[in-house]
């Protein structure tokens, strides 16, 4: 007798999670010449999709786009789950591994509602709930309104375009694999830097299962997988979390990471940068740039960080 799957790979039921689900299982199939239904999605429903009428920050408790994915990774109704490794909290279930890190797309955050970042109309009102974009651009531009938008992609446009904001931020990443990159600008990332892990599709999977474990291993992309690592670990110095205003880029050359990395007051009015170089495996090096931010961060931003909680 054979069974119909071969491996269960659990997803959020957005069409962006569908999409990285789909990617995965194209990947999975590719690498191990399985056909498509040899690869079962399953949509499971988190409570950061639940509750949409809040601010995340409002809802309260953490893990809003990991938890119930975990449980069912947990209870065995799923043997992997596939994530956007930006909102995956830094601490996971010890008895979790990240098997594989996708090849990761692109970094960036993309404008839209303007040309550039100068072009934006005085005073314009900037919709996003996410901190590092809400300080980041009132860093950049201190006239700018912030006013919080949240839902999906296909939601944040809707929002946009129907008048509750002139311009948003959204990951270049998001949008490409919805076929959305054209509604408007990248941003440069040397200057406009990324959240740690954006762009990057992680697959967990249950440590003691060998065959999910080896199943996962023949797609992992090991550059990404270093910069996410290594971006993880200075977010975890920081005592960040995906709603901490973090920003980070890393390139991988042969064995070594370099890291660029700034964090801002909520206002955007403060901040502080820095950068290391080091062998990617030596994630003690991110880590300390970490600590180093933080030690030369004055309170109001010091106060947006819980390092060693
Ligand atoms: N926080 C929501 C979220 N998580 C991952 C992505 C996009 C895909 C990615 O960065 O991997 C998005 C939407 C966005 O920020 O525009």
């Amino acid at each position: 007798m054979t069974t119909r799957y071969r491996l269960r790979l659990g997803t959020r039921q957005s069409p962006l999670a569908l999409a990285q689900a789909e990617e995965a299982r194209d990947r999975l199939c590719e690498a191990h010449g399985w056909a498509r239904d040899e690869v079962e999605l399953v949509e499971v429903v988190a409570s950061g999709d639940k509750i949409l009428d809040r601010p995340l920050a409002d809802i309260g408790g953490k893990a809003l786009w990991t938890k119930e994915l975990d449980q069912w990774l947990h209870e065995g109704r799923i043997d992997a789950s596939v994530h956007s490794m930006k909102d995956v909290e830094t601490l996971r279930p010890a008895d979790f591994a990240i098997g594989a890190i996708l090849p990761r797309a692109d970094v960036r955050d993309v404008l839209v509602g303007a040309g550039s970042l100068e072009t934006i109309p005085q005073g314009a009102r900037v919709g996003t709930s996410a901190p590092r974009r809400a300080a980041q651009m009132l860093h950049y531009r201190p006239d700018c309104v912030i006013v919080g938008i949240r839902g999906n992609v296909a939601t944040r446009l809707g929002k946009l375009a129907a008048g509750e904001a002139d311009v948003t931020l959204l990951a270049a990443a998001g949008l490409e694999r919805l076929g959305e990159i054209s509604v408007g600008t990248p941003l440069d990332e040397a200057s406009w830097l990324p959240a740690p892990s954006q762009g990057a599709i992680g697959i967990e999977c249950r440590a003691d299962d060998e065959f999910a474990r080896a199943a996962l291993e023949a797609i992992d992309h090991a550059p990404s997988r270093a910069r996410v690592m290594a971006e993880r670990a200075l977010l975890e110095a920081l005592g960040g979390t995906c709603h901490s205003p973090i920003a980070v880029l890393t390139s991988v050359t042969g064995d070594r990471l370099s890291m660029k990395a700034s964090i801002f007051s909520a206002d955007g009015t403060e901040r502080v940068d820095g950068s290391v170089e080091s062998e990617s495996t030596a994630l003690d090096a991110f880590r300390a740039l970490g600590r180093d931010l933080l030690d030369r961060a004055p309170p109001s931003i010091a106060e947006l960080f819980a390092p060693g909680a």
